[in-house]
Formats: C-alpha cells, structure tokens, sequence
C-alpha cells in the first residue's frame, strides 16, 4: 500500500511541475496580450494591423491554453530504455526545450494508444493517470508483458479508465476521449491525410468520437496546410452539433467549420424539411443534368427577328445572330451569368455594325462608343438580350422549376409525372435541406451575377498580395520571432488582409460558397444523399475526407444503404473502408436486443461487442392503456420519475429521454411536462424546466431528433410506432441504442421481431 502511496505523491508531483509550466506560460501569453492591448490604438494602418494580428494570435494561445486545464496530463509510458514519457493534451517544454509533456497527437504519443502485449513498440509499461482538477487520485497500469497477457480480455486498453468514463453520468455536451482511445480508433484517428477514409460501425463505437480526434490530430499533423484552408465538420442538425461543439476546442483547434448541409450555402437557410419520398427525387444525380439544362434554358434564341429604330435607322436584333453570339458564348466556359457580359458585348457590335451600314459609311471609335452605348440603353434591346440570355439568380432558376411544371418537365424528362407533381410548390416557399445541393448546383452554373463581383475579386487578391508582401517584411524585421508561436508568412497575411485582421480561416470559409476545404469530415454520413455527397465533395477538391455513419441507421428516404452505391459515383474508387465494433455506449443486453431486432427487420447491421455489462439495463413494460392516451402517458411519468430520481443529478449532469414516434411526440412531451411538478416536485421540475432544450436532463423526443445523442436512461414508448414511422426500423434501431445505462419499453401492441431472444 505505502508503495502505491508512494507512486501517487511521485505523480502527484511531476503533474504539480506540468500544471506550474502550464501557468507560466499562461501568465507569459497574457501579459504579451496586455503589452499590444496598451499600445492602443494609434499609429499607422499597418502598426495597427500588426498589433491586431499578434493581439490575435496571443488570444488563441492563451484560449488554447485555459481549454486544457482539465486532465492536462492523463498517461505514462515507461519505455526499455528506462526512460518514462507523460502523454497530455498539449505538448509542454521547460525554457530550455526539454520535453516535459507529449501531445496525445504527436509521433511518440502513438505508442501510447497502440501498443499491445504482443507488439510493445518499446514500451514497458503503460500508466493511466486519474485526475481531479490537479490532483492526481488514482493510477492504473499495464504491463506490456507477454507473462500477463490473458487471452480471455477483450483487448481494452486502460480497462478501468475506460469503464470509468463509459458509466460516468451524461450532459447535454460531447467530452473528448482522448485519455482512453481505443488501438482500433487511434489507427483510424490517425491514418493518412490523403484519400476518403470511410468509417462505418454501429451505434456508439465513437465514430463520431474519431472524427472529431481525427480533426484535431489532422490540424496538428498537417498545420500548415490545414490552418490555411481549414476543415469543413458536416453533421446531421444544429442540435447535434451543439452537443459535440466542446470538443474540439477542448483539443485545441479553431481552424473547423461546423455546418449541416442545410446551411452550407452562405445566404440560403434552409428551414422547411421535405417528405421522404420528395426528399429522395431531390437526392438524386440526375440534378446535375437537370440544372444544367435548367440554365440552358435561359439563354435562348428568340422566336422571330425583333425590330427598332435608333436614330431614324431600322435595326434588326436577328435570330441567327443571337444564334451565333449564344454559341460564341458558351464556347467559353464560363458560368452563365458571367458568361453574359460577352454575350452583350457581342450582341451590340453586330448592332452597331449594322447600323455603320446604314448610316452609310465609317464610325469613329468615339461615335461607335456612343452608338453602343444608346443601343445598350434601348428597351427593345434590354428586353431582347434579356429573353435571349437571362441574368438569374440561383434561388430564382430553382424555385421557378418547382412552381413552373414546364421549366421542370424540359430539365427532367427523366421524372415521370406523378415525381414531378410531387415537387411542385408555390414560389416564395421556404427552403428545404433538400433543396441546398441543388442551390449549390445552381450557383456553381450560374456563377457570379456581374462584372462588379469579379472587380471586387481581383482587388481582394491585390490586397492579399500586398499583405503577404507586408507579412514577410515583418517577420524579416524579426516581431515575430519574439513571440512563442511559430508563424508563416502566408497565415500572417491571412490575418493581416483587409478582410479584417481578426477573422479566422473559418470565418472566411463559412462565408464563401467557392471556399475549397483541405479536409472535411462527414458524420452521420449515411443521411446524406448523392446530390449531398455532390456538393460536399466539390468543395474538397483533394477528395480528402473523413466521413463515418452506419448505413443500418439511415432513416432518410434519399440516405445511403450501403458505402459503395452512396460514394462511387462521386469518389469512384478513393476512398477506403474502415470497421468499428465495439460499442463503448450501450449495455450488453441492450446492444445485443437491439442488433436482433435491427437483423429481423433486414438492415444491414454491423458486427457489434458491448465493452460493457450492465445488470438490469433492459427492462420490458407491457401497458394496458387500452388505447387510452392518458393512461400511457402516465405510464411513461412514472417511468421518468423513477429514472429522475436515479439518474438526474441537481449538478447538470445525468439525462432521461423519452422516445415517442414522431406522431406521438407533441402529447407525450405535454403530458410529461405538464407533471413534472408532480413527479419531481416543483423546484426540480422549474430546475429541469429552465434549462436550454439542448441540456434539459428530462427530455421527451423523436427518434431523429436522438440521432447521435446519447442519455443515461431512455423511456422507449411503443416500439412498434417508431418501427412504423417515417425511418422505419432504423430509427426504432437508433432509439434503442441511446443509453448509456438503462432503457426501459413501454409497450401496449407486440413488441417487433428479435425484442425477445
Ligand atoms: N475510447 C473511448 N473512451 C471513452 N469513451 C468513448 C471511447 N470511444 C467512445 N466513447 C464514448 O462512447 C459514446 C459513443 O460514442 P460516439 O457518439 O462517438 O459513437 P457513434 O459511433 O458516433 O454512435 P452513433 O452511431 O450512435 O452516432 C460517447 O459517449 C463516447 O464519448
């Protein structure tokens, strides 16, 4: 025992030395942040911006910093050089550059997550450290000796860490991980940059736990290309990330930008939400054909000649002239609206020429500027090279195939009639997630509307220039060698650009349509439909990518259920498949009961461990309503004022969610809220009541609305209804596996297939 003791004061105390240096260094970026702060704000443009851009760069620094105040140290490797080497969440050196603390990110943190009995990778032994904010309280170590090696363990690595942090009461946010990754999640983790790496695993193997890891180890690994072009994080719904919103900041990085696809398009946000079988026409490739013809549309040749005068002249805006100006057009490639300058330009000296013809003889440069500047401002001609090419805005050309039965039926004869009534709606109806690929599409088509966007363009590369110029003249004067971070030219640029010295690479990305990402990760990726995958993938020109899912859980009609059909056609063979299969989430039992029911119904399911067991997680209710709303909403009050009182701690931490099919949700949520005083007592319930709907600890939701969430205890009413919803078996297969601890079935009809071993 005094040996322990003893191990523990030895912890205790190097982990006193990190916490010291962590402090320092705190206290160094602080006082650097005061010190540019006070100078204030005079001097000249440029000393204002420099101060801006260091001011900014000793801000992320000391946020970094504070964000990893918690368990900033967590590992030991003891190494057969006898050497030891602690592993935390930033790397820390002492004044002299000696390593103090390796990040978990870092070449020698790897052995760390990967090594085994059977391949050491010279480790002797490995030692979780178990903190409370500074002090160290417990150790946990591993001898990497083939002598303890017992076959029957399931290869956890950090069991008791593991298992800690598995049972730990759930919040309304995502914690990291990164004290306990798993062998077969670090590879993942960190495998290569280059390529599409697919991840696909059943509920609660931490795919999305890996892909945010995977972020912040990309950021780390690959900063100089990723901190300049950023990381795109696409998820399923603003809720979901919000619940894993912490994260990555917890892991240090700010260079992501979070969306769904829904609001991927910077102006459109997309607040309605199609039927399922609206929303899978809309998914579909053909789009791509179908937009395209949709702009071809607007630049048409017209049914007969148009005449006018100008100056007493008869002019002729000929067909085979716009003809042949439409041709000359397109030949260059641009996008149409871009494209259109040129089409005018050509349409008006035809015009002109005709009328030097008529006006019998040569036209000075100055007399031909002012004819074409009347004809430019003639109606008939306004009008005419409107019809003929038409200036449209990508809202506009896709709201008009929906409300106009023949725009649609020229753009998709592929559709039968009954698909294209499907789609039709009235203009001005709000936007759907659906509708976004196809915005994008459109506006990728149709391009910039006018010369002013492409002026402000180039000025903006002129300003780029000339900072990128100014960054290295003041890294060369030698400002920035006085700081502790290092910095390129370029990333100062960046932020020395009159864009604003102060907008980070997200900033800029999330408000740029044509930004091209250096990675992106996909989570919940089996939702997205081709048209989805289409406009994703076009923003990552290197096709690197992370996206992880489950195709068993996919409840939009237009989702994947399978890796290959969803990605071949936009990656064709770039991507490679990686397996999870152990849940860290769900109960044995609960896991087990889920896979069955998921296997009856036909999805495809995959291979699936529970690392955990949990006595009594299941618990099967048969209620006799009788078909009374009222009595099976008070079975399910009961049911949460049992688990409120078990699982809901007064700290915030500990959640019970109601599952209810979509249909049902409104008045169970009602009748749960409405006796909650009753089942909790009143202050609880006004506690309960007054948080954020995203960290209420009773909850009452839709399958969907649970997609990638995870509670301690979950209320499932009637089975049977979820499995007849909207998302079918998938859903009931994703309510099923939410928590964390128990889940207990209300159930009035029979249960579905594979419920009952
Ligand atoms: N190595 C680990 N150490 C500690 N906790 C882990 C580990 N891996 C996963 N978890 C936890 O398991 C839970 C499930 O992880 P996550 O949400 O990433 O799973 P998922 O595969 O995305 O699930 P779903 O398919 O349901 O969305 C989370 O609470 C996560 O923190």
């Amino acid at each position: 025992m005094a040996g322990r003791q003893d191990e523990l004061a030895h912890e205790q105390a190097v982990v006193d030395v990190l916490y010291t240096r962590l402090d320092e260094l705190r206290a160094r970026a602080r006082g650097r942040l005061r010190e540019v702060r006070r100078e204030g704000p005079s001097g000249s443009p440029q000393n204002r911006s420099e101060r801006d851009a260091f001011a900014t760069l000793y801000e992320d620094r000391a946020a970094q910093l504070d964000a990893v105040e918690d368990r900033l140290a967590f590992g030991r490797l003891d190494l057969d050089d006898g050497t030891a080497r602690y592993v935390g969440r930033i790397g820390l050196t002492d004044d002299e550059q000696r390593s103090l603390l390796t990040d978990w990110r870092a070449p020698a943190a790897e052995a760390f997550y990967r090594a085994t009995a059977l391949q050491p990778a010279g480790v002797r032994r490995r030692r979780h450290l178990v903190t409370a904010a500074r002090r160290v309280t417990g150790l946990e170590d591993e001898l990497l000796d083939l002598d303890h090696v017992d076959a029957d363990t399931q290869n956890l690595s950090g069991e008791g860490a593991l298992l800690a942090a598995l049972a730990s009461r759930r919040t309304g946010r995502m914690t990291d991980i990164v004290a306990t990754i798993q062998a077969e999640q670090d590879r993942i983790i960190r495998s290569d940059l280059a390529g599409a790496l697919v991840v696909q695993g059943g509920p609660g193997t931490g795919k999305t736990a890996v892909a945010l890891h995977r972020a912040a180890y990309l950021l780390y690994a690959h900063r100089r290309l990723l901190e300049r072009s950023g990381v795109l994080l696409v998820g399923p719904s603003r809720s979901f990330l919000r619940y894993i919103d912490q994260v990555l900041p917890s892991l240090g990085e700010t260079g992501v930008v979070s969306t769904t696809v829904g609001e991927l398009l910077p102006g459109i946000s997309a607040t309605a939400v199609d039927d399922g079988p609206v929303a899978e026409i809309k998914g579909r490739l053909l789009w791509g054909e179908a937009i395209r013809r949709a702009v071809r549309a607007r630049e048409r040749v017209p049914e007969r000649d148009v005449r006018f005068r100008l100056d007493g002249h008869q002019l002729v805006i000929r067909r085979r002239d716009v003809r042949d100006a439409i041709a000359r057009a397109r030949r260059g490639h641009k996008p149409h609206n871009e494209a259109r300058a040129g089409f005018v330009r050509d349409m008006l000296a035809r015009l002109a020429d005709q009328y030097r013809t008529l006006d019998g003889g040569d036209l000075t440069p100055e007399d031909r500027a002012i004819v074409l500047e009347d004809l430019r401002s003639t109606r008939e001609v306004r009008v005419a090279l409107n019809l003929a090419w038409f200036p449209i805005t990508p809202e506009r050309l896709v709201a008009d195939l929906f409300a106009k039965p023949h725009r649609l039926a020229e753009a998709a004869p592929s559709l039968s009639a009954a698909e294209r009534d499907l789609l039709r709606r009235e203009p001005g109806a709000p936007w759907t997630e659906s509708d976004v690929p196809l915005l994008d599409e459109a506006a990728e088509l149709l391009g910039d509307d006018d010369a002013l966007a492409r002026a402000e363009a180039s000025a903006r590369a002129a300003e780029r220039a000339e900072a990128l110029e100014y960054a290295r003249s003041v890294l060369a004067s030698g400002a920035a060698a006085s700081s502790m971070i290092q910095v390129d030219a370029e990333t100062l640029a960046e932020r020395f650009a009159t864009t604003g010295p102060r907008m980070t690479t997200a900033e800029r990305a999330a408000a740029d349509r044509t930004w091209t990402y250096g990675h992106v990760v996909v989570d919940e990726a089996q939702e997205l439909s081709p048209m989805a995958w289409r406009m994703l993938v076009r923003r990552v020109p290197t096709r690197s990518m992370t996206v992880v899912g489950d195709v068993a859980q996919t409840s939009s009609q237009a989702g994947a259920r399978s890796w290959s059909s969803a990605l071949t056609p936009v990656l064709r063979d770039g991507w490679r498949l990686e397996e999870l299969t152990v849940s860290y989430r769900t109960p044995a039992e609960v896991a087990d009961t889920a896979q069955r029911m998921a296997k009856a119904a036909g999805l495809p399911v995959s291979p699936l461990t529970a690392a955990r067991e949990v006595p009594g997680a299941l618990e099967l209710h048969p209620v006799d309503a009788q078909g009374a709303a009222a009595r099976l909403h008070e079975a399910v009050v009961d049911q949460v004022a049992r688990l409120a009182a078990e699982f809901v701690g007064h700290d915030g931490a500990g959640r019970v969610a109601v599952v209810v099919a979509e249909a049902g949700r409104g008045p169970v949520r009602d009748a749960v809220e409405a006796a909650l005083p009753r089942a909790l007592g009143a202050d609880e319930a006004a506690r309960v009541l007054a948080q954020k709907p995203e960290d209420r600890q009773v909850t009452v939701l839709s399958p969907r609305e649970t997609k990638g969430l995870e509670f301690d205890a979950v209320v499932l009413v009637e089975p049977a209804d979820v499995a007849a919803g909207a998302g079918g078996p998938a859903d009931l297969y994703v309510a099923m596996t939410r928590p964390t601890q128990r889940l207990v079935v209300l159930h009035e009809r029979a249960l579905p297939d594979g419920f009952e071993g």
